[in-house]
C-alpha cells in the first residue's frame, strides 16, 4: 500500500492528519518522522551502502554506487534494501527522539518493536541456523496474520473511542439530571438518581429499536469468515475500479469501514454466518438503524452508513456468493427498509443543508465588497513590487500574493488550486490578444477532467503583476533551486498558506466577514446568475470560465432567492397565467363601479367578484368623470346590442372582457388625465363613424354667444362648467343651453381620449380576440405596409407602424395556411414560410380565407441586433377547432414611423451555413 499509515497500515492520503488525529501523535517530529517512513524521501547519498560485502567508502552517492556497482542485485532487490536502510535510518532517528525524552511525549513504539524484534530474530537465527531460511514463509503468514490483528485492534480502538464519546455524553447527561433532580426534590438524593438512570442494556435488548442513547457499542467485524472477508474484498474491487486513485481509494476504504460496522453489528451473537441469513434479520436492522440514531452521529454522516450499506445489500443481492442461503426475495425487506429511512433522512439532510446556505446567506459577500477589494488591491499592488523591488522582506511578498489572488479571485472567483497551481510556464504561454490582453490557461485544477483548462484574461497591467511576481522569485528563494509556482513559498514549492494571506490583506482592507476562495467563488457565481439570469448564455459562459456547472453551483452554493428577485418571480407566474387564464385576474364588476364611495382622498371602488375579492383602487375625480363618461357612452355603445350582458365594467368595442385593469389605468394615467389637462387637437378629434353611433352631436353651428362663451370658458378635459354666478357675472344671460352645450363638447372630448388613449376600445390588443372572428386574422388598422418595391432598398416591401404602440402590444400574426413542417419542406422554396416547432405556416399567397386582404405579417423584414417586434405561440379555439396561432408583440413602445423587425432566429452559419453569402442576416 502506498500511503498506509505505519501505526495501522491503513491507506491515508491526508497522513499527517491521520496520525495527528486518530491515533493522537502530537509530538510534531514523531509525526514528520512516521510521515517519512511512508514516502521514504529520506536523503541517504551520504550514508555507507547497505551489501554485506561491499568495501565502498561513506560518502559515496549511494544510489549512484548502487546502480554502477551492484549488478548482480535485481532492480526490484536494490530498491528493497534502498528502503529497508531508510527504515531502519528514521527508526533510529526515532530511538534518538526517544532517547531525547521529548517534553511532547511519543506514541508510536514502532523503533521499541523494531529492536525487540531484531532480538528475537537474533535469537531464532541463533536458534535455527541454516533452517531459517524455511521459516521465512511461516514468519511471512505470521505477520500477515498479525497485521489482520492490528486492524481489528483499530477497529476496535475506534469503535471504543466512539463508545469513550457517547459514555462522556450520557455521563455529563446523567450529570445535568441528577443536579436538576436534586435541585427540584430534597427527598432524592442524587445518588438514587445516578443509580435509578444508568441505562440497562442486555444481550435481548441489543435487536431493539429503544436503544438508550450512548450506550452501545457496534460489535467488531467477524473477521474469521473467510465468505465475508471475500465478499468485502470483491466488492472493494469493484468500487475503485480499474485505476482508482488515492482519493477513490480513500471514499472505497470508508465505505467499507461502514459496510463492516453494520456487518459487525448483524452478526453478533449470530451463527452460520457464511450464509449470510443475518442480513435479513429486519429486528436487527431497525436496531441498527436506531443505533445510528442514538449514537449522537452527524445525520449526514449516518446518512451514508445508509446508502452504503443500501448499495452493498443491492450487489450481495445482484451477485450472491455461493453460501449464501437467502432468495432474490429475502433481501427486498431490508432494502425497502432502508430506502424509506434514506427517503426520511435525505428531508432532515436538505433542511440542514438550508439552514447552512442562509447562514451564508447573511455573511456572503457583497458586490460593493468585491468591488473595494479590488479597488484597494489596484492601490496596494504596484507599492509591494516597488517595495519588493529595492527591499526584500517575506511579509510584503505574502501581502502582494495576497492581494494579487484577493484581485483575481474577487473578480473570476476561482478556487485556491487554480492560484496554487499556476506555474510560470503557464504565465509565459499565455495568449498575447490583439488588445494587449493576455489569456492565462491553468491546467490543474479540481475540475480540468470535465471542463479543461481554468482561465483568466488580464490586462496588460495585471499580466505585468504576475511577471513581476514571478522575477521577484530569485530575490526570495533560500535554497538555490527556484519554485516553478507563480505563488511560491521560500523554499521551491507552491505557497499553500495563499488563503492566510488573503484573509491578512482581507481584513487590512477594512473588508467584512470571513473570506476564503470558497466565499469569493460563491459570492461571483451568485452575482452572475443574479444579473444575466439564471439561463443566460452570459452565466453559462462565466461559469465555463469559472469551471463549474451552474447545476452544481445552484445546489451547493449560496444562491438563494433575495426578496426582490421573489417578487420578479411572483410576477412572472402572473403572467404565465395571463394568456391562459385571464379570469384569474381582478375583475371589475359593473356594481362595483355603482357602488364606489367618494372620500376626500377621491373615488374608491372595491372588487366583489369571487376572484378579485377584497382588491381596492382609488381614483382621482378627474379618472372617475373619465370612467363615468366610459361607462355612460362609450361602454353603453359597445354593449348595446348584445341580449345578455355578462356585467363587466371594461370590456372592448365587441363588449369582450378585458381585465387587466391595472395596465389599462396605467396607461389613461401616463396619457396625462392623472391631472394632467390635455385637449385634443381637432386633427385628434374622432370622426362620427369610429365614436359611439349615441353619443351627443357637437354644436354644428354656434351662435355669437357660444364662440364668446368658448374663449371666456374654454373647454378642456377636466376644467368644470362654469356656474351660473360667473356666466351672468360674464355678460351670458342663456346660462342653461350654454351649460349644456359646454358639457356635450367636454364629453365628445372625454370620449375621443378615452378611444384614442386606452386599450378599451381603440385596440383589442389581446390575443383571445382574435377568437372572435371565422379565422385567425389580427391586425392593427392603423399599420401599413410599404408596398414600394425599391423603397426599402434590398430588403423588398416591409411594414412600418402609423400609430404608436405600446411594449407588450398584439401587433399582428403570422396570417396564412397551417401546414406540417415536413410538407413546408416539400413545398417549393419560399421567403413567406414560417416554421415553428413541429408546425409551419406558409403564407406564399394570399389566404383563402381573406384574400381580399394582404396581411402584413409575412411581410415583417429581419433584424438580428434591433427588432422590435417578437412572435409568441398562442392555441386558441376557432369555430373549427382548436389551432395554433403565432402573434406579434411589441418588445418595447413603438413610434409612428419606425419599421417593425423581428429577429428570424436565423443566422448566416445556420442550416450548414446556406446564409453565408446574407450579410443582411447580422444587421
Ligand atoms: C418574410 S420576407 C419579408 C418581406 C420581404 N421583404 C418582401 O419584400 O416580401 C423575408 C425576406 O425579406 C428579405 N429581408 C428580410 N429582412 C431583411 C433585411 N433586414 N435586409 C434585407 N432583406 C431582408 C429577405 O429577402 C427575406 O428572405
Amino acid at each position: 500500500m502506498e500511503n498506509a499509515c505505519p501505526l495501522c497500515n491503513r491507506e491515508y492520503t491526508a497522513l499527517n492528519q491521520h496520525l495527528r488525529v486518530s491515533h493522537l501523535v502530537k509530538n510534531i517530529e514523531e509525526r514528520g518522522k512516521l510521515v517519512l517512513l511512508v514516502n521514504r524521501r529520506l536523503n541517504i547519498g551520504s550514508e555507507a551502502c547497505p551489501v554485506q560485502s561491499c568495501d565502498a567508502q561513506k560518502g559515496t552517492r549511494l544510489d549512484r554506487h548502487f546502480k554502477r556497482s551492484h549488478t548482480e542485485l535485481s532492480d526490484g532487490a536494490k530498491t528493497q534494501m534502498l528502503d529497508n536502510l531508510k527504515r531502519r535510518l528514521i527508526l533510529g532517528t526515532l530511538g534518538a527522539l526517544r532517547a531525547s525524552n521529548p517534553s511532547v511525549p511519543m506514541v508510536s513504539t514502532l523503533d521499541l518493536d523494531e529492536a525487540a524484534g531484531l532480538e528475537e530474530e537474533k535469537e531464532v537465527e541463533e536458534e535455527e541456523g541454516e533452517e531459517g531460511e524455511c521459516q521465512v514463509t511461516k514468519l511471512k503468514a505470521e505477520v500477515a496474520k498479525l497485521k489482520n490483528q492490528v486492524r481489528e485492534l483499530n477497529d476496535g480502538f475506534e469503535l471504543s473511542q466512539a463508545y469513550n464519546r457517547n459514555l462522556k455524553r450520557a455521563y455529563a447527561k446523567l450529570k445535568r439530571s441528577a443536579l436538576k433532580a436534586s435541585k427540584n426534590s430534597v427527598i432524592f438524593g442524587t445518588a438514587d438518581v445516578l443509580e435509578y438512570s444508568l441505562p440497562q442494556t442486555s444481550a435481548e435488548d441489543e435487536g431493539s429499536t429503544d436503544i438508550p442513547s450512548g450506550t452501545i457499542l457496534c460489535p467488531p467485524f467477524p473477521d474469521h469468515i473467510l465468505t465475508l472477508n471475500t465478499l468485502l474484498e470483491e466488492y472493494k474491487e469493484l468500487q475503485e475500479g480499474p485505476h482508482p486513485d488515492a482519493k477513490l481509494r480513500n471514499n472505497v476504504q470508508s465505505k467499507l469501514h461502514r459496510i463492516r460496522n453494520f456487518l459487525g453489528w448483524m452478526s453478533k451473537g449470530q451463527s452460520g454466518l457464511a450464509k449470510l441469513k443475518f442480513l435479513n434479520d429486519q429486528k436487527r436492522l431497525k436496531g441498527w438503524v436506531g443505533y445510528l440514531v442514538d449514537c449522537g452521529m452527524a445525520r449526514t454522516t449516518s446518512l451514508h452508513y445508509l446508502k452504503n450499506v443500501r448499495q452493498f445489500l443491492v450487489y450481495v443481492k445482484e451477485t450472491p456468493p455461493k453460501t449464501l442461503c437467502l432468495g432474490q426475495k429475502d433481501l427486498v425487506m431490508s432494502d425497502r427498509y432502508l430506502k424509506s429511512v434514506i427517503k426520511g433522512w435525505n428531508r432532515h439532510v436538505v433542511q440542514h443543508q438550508m439552514s447552512v446556505k442562509g447562514r451564508k446567506d447573511a455573511i456572503m459577500h457583497t458586490v460593493e465588497e468585491l468591488q473595494k477589494c479590488r479597488r484597494l488591491a489596484l492601490l496596494a499592488i504596484p507599492k509591494l513590487l516597488s517595495k519588493l523591488e529595492h527591499l526584500h522582506t517575506n511579509s510584503s511578498l505574502w501581502k502582494l500574493q495576497g492581494y494579487v489572488a484577493a484581485y483575481l479571485a474577487s473578480l473570476y472567483g476561482h478556487r485556491l488550486g487554480v492560484f496554487i497551481n499556476m506555474t510560470d510556464l503557464e504565465v509565459s504561454e499565455a495568449v498575447h490578444g490583439d488588445k494587449d490582453d493576455y489569456l492565462l490557461k491553468m491546467t490543474h485544477h479540481k475540475t480540468n477532467e470535465a471542463f479543461g483548462t481554468a482561465k483568466m484574461l488580464l490586462n496588460k497591467e495585471e499580466y505585468g503583476w504576475l511577471l513581476k511576481l514571478i522575477a521577484l522569485k530569485t530575490k526570495c528563494a533560500s535554497t538555490t533551486k527556484l519554485s516553478r509556482f507563480v505563488f511560491f513559498n521560500t523554499t521551491s514549492g507552491r505557497n499553500r498558506n495563499l488563503t492566510k494571506y488573503l484573509q491578512m490583506v482581507w481584513s487590512e482592507m477594512h473588508l467584512r466577514g470571513d473570506v476564503n476562495f470558497i466565499t469569493l467563488r460563491t459570492a461571483v457565481a451568485t452575482f452572475a446568475r443574479d444579473k444575466h439570469g439564471e439561463d443566460s448564455v452570459q452565466r453559462k459562459s462565466m461559469a465555463r470560465l469559472m469551471c463549474h456547472d451552474t447545476a452544481m453551483a445552484d445546489k451547493h452554493y449560496t444562491m438563494d432567492l433575495s426578496v426582490e428577485q421573489a417578487r420578479n418571480g411572483r410576477l412572472l407566474f402572473e403572467q404565465s397565467q395571463e394568456t391562459t387564464n385571464s379570469r384569474t385576474r381582478p375583475q371589475t364588476e359593473v356594481h362595483d363601479w355603482l357602488q364606489r364611495t367618494t372620500g376626500t382622498d377621491g373615488t374608491t371602488i372595491r372588487l366583489t367578484s369571487s376572484k378579485a375579492a377584497g382588491h381596492t383602487f382609488t381614483l382621482s375625480q378627474q379618472e372617475d368623470e373619465l370612467l363615468e363618461c366610459y361607462f355612460c357612452h362609450v361602454r353603453a355603445e359597445a354593449t348595446k346590442r348584445l341580449t345578455s350582458e355578462q356585467g363587466r365594467f371594461f370590456v372592448d368595442c365587441g363588449a369582450n372582457p378585458l381585465t387587466n385593469l391595472y395596465a389599462d389605468l396605467q396607461r389613461l394615467r401616463k396619457k396625462g388625465c392623472g391631472g394632467r389637462d390635455e385637449t385634443p387637437s381637432s386633427s385628434e378629434t374622432p370622426s362620427t363613424s369610429t365614436g359611439p353611433a349615441s353619443l351627443p352631436t357637437p354644436p354644428v353651428s354656434l351662435g355669437k354667444q357660444w364662440d364668446r362663451f368658448l374663449e371666456v370658458f374654454p373647454v378642456s378635459l377636466h376644467s368644470a362648467p362654469p356656474s351660473k354666478r360667473l356666466c351672468v357675472g360674464a355678460g351670458f344671460t342663456a346660462h342653461r343651453p350654454l351649460y349644456r352645450k359646454w358639457r356635450n363638447v367636454q364629453l365628445l372630448e372625454r370620449t375621443s381620449y378615452i378611444l384614442r388613449c386606452c386599450a378599451w376600445m381603440g385596440r383589442s390588443s389581446r390575443p383571445a380576440n382574435m377568437q372572435s372572428g371565422p379565422y385567425p386574422l389580427y391586425f392593427r388598422a392603423e399599420l401599413a405596409w410599404a408596398s414600394c418595391p425599391g423603397l426599402w432598398g434590398e430588403k423588398g416591401k416591409g411594414v412600418v407602424a402609423t400609430c404608436p404602440m405600446d411594449k407588450g402590444d398584439v401587433v399582428c400574426d403570422y396570417h396564412g395556411t397551417l401546414i406540417s413542417q415536413a410538407e413546408g419542406r416539400r413545398r417549393e422554396d419560399s421567403i413567406y414560410r414560417f416554421f415553428f416547432q413541429e408546425l409551419c405556416i406558409d403564407a406564399s399567397s394570399r389566404c383563402d380565407c381573406h384574400p381580399e386582404v394582404d396581411t402584413y405579417g409575412r411581410f415583417l423584414n429581419h433584424s438580428r441586433k434591433r427588432p422590435n417586434l417578437k412572435p409568441k405561440r398562442f392555441d386558441l379555439t376557432f369555430p373549427d377547432g382548436p389551432r395554433p396561432v403565432l402573434v406579434f408583440f411589441a418588445m418595447q413602445n413603438i413610434k409612428v414611423g419606425e419599421e417593425l423587425l423581428w429577429d428570424y432566429g436565423v443566422t448566416r452559419t445556420s442550416f450548414g451555413g446556406e446564409g453565408k453569402d446574407l450579410a443582411w442576416l447580422d444587421m
